[in-house]
């Protein structure tokens, strides 16, 4: 089930806010400038799906968003357990960084934790399939995939290039809960 919980920047063992409803999460994400909706992930996509048969199943959702905000281009990231990567991929991006542009993901299947730094606040978004998330350029934010990765999203970019990151070197990530 997603969730947000909130905390303060400065005591990452209290919680300040949890919530595990949608309506409830959108508001407060919202409040901030994150759009975050629930989509409808309903496409059979195999064991393992290849980018293309995850981008074929979904074309609709990103034409959708393509029409709405004009961006340029797309790209799958699905994880499982027996990934040789998992680990090195999971340590990169649990550095926060920042992007020159909104991160847009659609969840697709399983799920990872979205950690976004604002202000003098920390969200962590516990986003699911159906998730559909949009964080602001510029936000500092990190995302922990656990120990056994099991997700498959399709990033959204709006520039022709695809993922490119700015990494903060704030260690803050180091003091939050992690997916286990
Ligand atoms: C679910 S997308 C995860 C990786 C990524 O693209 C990113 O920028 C994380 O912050
Ligand atoms: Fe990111
Ligand atoms: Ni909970």
């Amino acid at each position: 089930m997603s969730a947000l919980t909130i905390f303060s920047d400065n005591e990452a063992s209290q919680p300040e806010w949890h919530s595990t409803d949608a309506a409830a999460i959108a508001e407060k994400l919202n409040a901030r400038g994150v759009r975050f909706e629930r989509w409808e992930a309903d496409r059979d996509l195999g064991r393992d799906p290849a980018a293309e048969t995850v981008i074929n199943a979904y074309q609709h959702a990103i034409d959708k968003l393509v029409a709405e905000k004009g961006y340029q281009s797309w790209d799958v990231i699905s994880l499982r357990a027996d990934n040789p990567q998992k680990d090195a991929l999971r340590a990169k991006f649990l550095n926060e960084h920042t992007h020159g542009e909104d991160e847009v993901r659609f969840f697709v299947e399983g799920a990872g934790l979205f950690c976004l730094h604002i202000d003098d606040q920390v969200y962590q978004v516990l986003c699911e399939k159906n998730d559909l998330i949009s964080v602001p350029a510029g936000t500092p934010h990190w995302f922990d995939m656990g120990s056994e990765p099991n997700f498959t999203a399709i990033r959204i970019f709006d520039n022709p290039e695809g993922w490119v990151a700015q990494f903060t070197g704030d260690a803050i990530a180091d003091a939050y809960p992690r997916l286990p």
